[in-house]
């Protein structure tokens, strides 16, 4: 084993307590820091492995502050600290921590969490590297291809953008030319859709004349560096006409990055990402252009200097381009619609991890095509011939769960007749997709962690173990971090399935794909129904627009579905439920008019939910896992709300 690992911590009965605890297990350790210098001084010296870090030390800075700077030099790290504060927990996580222990801690525990940060440290690091292997193969082959600039740019806008996120990518020589604009952008409206936008796009989107344009050009910012403007509201920092305010205000881009290669003579080609999101670039992406600038200096050089500035534009885009909206399937995503971009960050996230064998969580609510993404996972893998075998682990009566999942021996159990193979094995050579993974009952998760670490199962009344090769991919609409706060699921499984977490985002968020979905449903019914497709109402449109789709894409799909079947084959399709029935339908069975009385649900309920968590901590509210730290809330809070509330002992006990 022998890993370095660095201590970062500043009371000397705990940083002792791991120097001891991690020489036995055979690490190396290479020194104890009690404050962010003195830590620094360390990394100076020697790059450590893995890095165990409090959150409070002695100094002014703390142990967050440390964390930012590895997570930038890709140093594996994990929190322990007895520090409870919810502001101060929220802002670790977003340092992106490989795990987190909570002082007192047991030997064993923290030893599983150093394995598991080592792992998914390595691991991710490994498909990055072969990630970024096969994107400079990719540029390579742009730069040498007998094509069009325009064609070579849509397709380096492709290649990008699992890398970097963005929804409009331009490139540029600078400074820029007075006299002819020659940037070429494109802006992202589907998977791998992408409009171009040039001079004459630019002129029609703004409204501005040739001459307010030509002004903009003057004024535009020139960076002479690889730079990050992360919150461009329309205060921020541009000169209102210039033509970086003009490109943020038009597009409704909320962030941009640009990164120049030099080509000497005093000339630059920029190369420019802008996001809808504020706050989404980082200092990592620069770090990553930098990884493969000389690719993109050999593009700049080879291409885009080259064409821009030695021939006259040519009219007109080469590129397919898209309504934006229109209904598309995506190579690879069969039958997904939409191009919302949080749902094309999610189908970046599954085409970047598809090829590897890397277990992938999919994350989002009920109906929100997590089974969908897997299918396209698979489909996208070197594993697309082998099986895809799904299993809903929320639908097994817990009894059956071991011999469904990994088979089992004639007479293993009564009733057991012949030995049976399980779906794992049926999954042999493809994929298997739990779904619900947070249902599986602790001692199957025990299992399952077996075959993810070790590639192999065990029958039930097996006696040897057998070799599998299975790729895991699982779904789940629980908060799993919470079900592992609850003791109801193993954090250590949940860190080997975390791995590749890809989130989908509710319908309520991309309420732009809405009409394209609602026409796809709508004409795939109307086929299956035999029925002419006329169209959707006006008034149906609206009102699925004003709905908020708590059962997501299945509720709308089977409200299309409700108004194909009673259309008259003749009209357009009418909605034919009230959708905002089912909203109200609680407060319509309660009896709710006033505002006093929701207020009084709203107590019963906050009521029960305390009263359940105390049932749970057998009534104690303070300490570790006690109900203050499970509610997030500080104890004394929790008691005055037990006062308020008027929760007596009796009621959890
Ligand atoms: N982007 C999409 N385009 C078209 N249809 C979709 C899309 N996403 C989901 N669907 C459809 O919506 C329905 C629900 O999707 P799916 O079963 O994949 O969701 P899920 O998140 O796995 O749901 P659950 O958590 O309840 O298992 C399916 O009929 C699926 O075909």
């Amino acid at each position: 084993m022998n890993k370095k690992l660095l201590i970062v911590e500043d009371e000397f009965v705990v940083a002792n307590d791991l120097l001891l605890i991690l020489t036995k297990a055979g690490y190396n350790v290479i020194g104890i820091a009690v404050s962010v210098e003195e830590a620094d001084t360390y990394l100076q010296q020697q790059t450590p492995d893995l890095v165990i870090l409090d959150i409070r030390l002695n100094g002014k800075r703390s142990g967050i502050a440390l964390a930012r700077k590895l997570k930038d030099d890709n140093i594996a790290f994990i929190y322990v600290s007895a520090n409870s504060n919810q502001k101060v927990l929220e802002e670790a996580k977003t340092t992106e921590p490989y795990g987190f222990l909570v002082k007192p801690f047991r030997e064993k525990d923290l030893l599983i969490t150093l394995d598991i940060a080592w792992y998914r440290h390595t691991h991710s690091l490994e498909s990055k590297l072969r990630n970024e292997e096969r994107l400079q193969r990719l540029l390579t082959e742009i730069t040498n291809e007998e094509s069009d600039i325009q064609l070579k740019l849509l397709k380096l806008a492709g290649a990008m953008q699992s890398f970097i996120p963005f929804d409009f990518m331009a490139t540029g020589v600078r400074p820029l030319n007075g006299e002819r604009f020659t940037d070429i952008g494109y802006l992202r409206v589907g998977f791998d859709e992408h409009q171009h936008i040039g001079e004459k796009e630019l002129l029609t989107m703004t409204g501005l004349n040739n001459r307010s344009f030509y002004a903009a050009i003057e004024n535009c910012h020139t960076d002479n560096n690889g730079n990050i403007y992360n919150n461009e509201t329309p205060n921020g920092n541009f000169h209102n006409n210039s033509l970086q305010r003009i490109l943020l205000d038009c597009l409704r881009m909320g962030s941009y990055l640009v990164f120049p290669v030099s080509l000497g003579y005093g000339l630059s080609v920029h190369y420019f990402f802008y996001s809808r999101q504020s706050g989404i670039y980082s200092k990592n992406h620069l770090t990553f252009l930098n990884r493969i600038k000389q690719c993109l200096t050999d593009l700049a050089e080879k291409v885009i200097y080259y064409e821009t500035s030695s021939s006259v534009e040519k009219d007109g885009p080469v590129s397919p381009d898209k309504k934006q909206n229109k209904a598309e399937f995506y190579p690879g995503f069969k039958s997904i619609i939409g191009n919302h971009h949080l749902l094309l960050a999610a189908l970046d996230l599954a085409t970047q991890v598809a090829p590897y064998n890397t277990s992938v969580l999919i994350l989002g609510e009920s109906g929100t095509g997590k089974e969908k993404i897997a299918q396209s996972i698979h489909e996208l893998s070197a594993r697309k011939k082998g099986p895809f075998i799904k299993v809903n682990c929320a639908a097994i009566p817990e009894t059956l769960v071991e011999s469904e999942l990994f088979g089992h021996e004639k007479g293993a159990f009564t009733g057991a007749i012949e030995k049976r193979r399980g779906k794992f094995e049926q999954a042999e050579g493809g994929t298997i997709f739990l779904d619900e993974v947070g249902e599986l009952p602790l001692v199957i998760q025990t299992k399952l962690l077996r075959v993810l670490q070790e590639r192999e199962i065990e029958y039930v009344g097996g006696r040897s173990p057998v070799k599998v090769n299975v790729r895991i991919v699982a779904a789940t609409n629980r908060n799993l971090e919470e079900e592992v706060a609850e003791g109801r699921f193993r954090l250590d499984l949940y860190y080997r399935l975390n791995v590749f977490p890809i989130t989908l985002p509710p319908l309520r968020e991309r309420k732009t794909d809405i009409e394209a979905l609602t026409l796809f449903f709508g004409k795939r019914f109307c086929k299956e129904f035999n029925k002419p497709f006329n169209g959707i109402s006006d008034s149906m449109i609206q009102k699925i627009y004003a709905y908020n789709w708590p059962g997501n894409i299945r509720e709308l799909e089977n409200v299309v579905e409700q108004s194909v079947v009673l259309n008259d084959g003749r009209s357009k399709l009418q909605l034919m439920r009230d959708l905002s029935s089912q909203a109200f339908s609680f407060a319509r069975k309660t009896g709710i008019n006033t505002f006093d009385e929701v207020k009084h649900i709203q107590q019963e309920t906050e009521r029960e939910y305390i009263t359940s968590i105390l049932k749970k901590t057998k009534g104690r509210i303070r300490g570790v896992n006690g109900a203050a730290e499970l509610l997030n809330i500080k104890p004394t809070t929790l008691e005055s709300k037990i006062t308020r509330l008027n929760i007596k002992k009796q009621d959890f006990d």
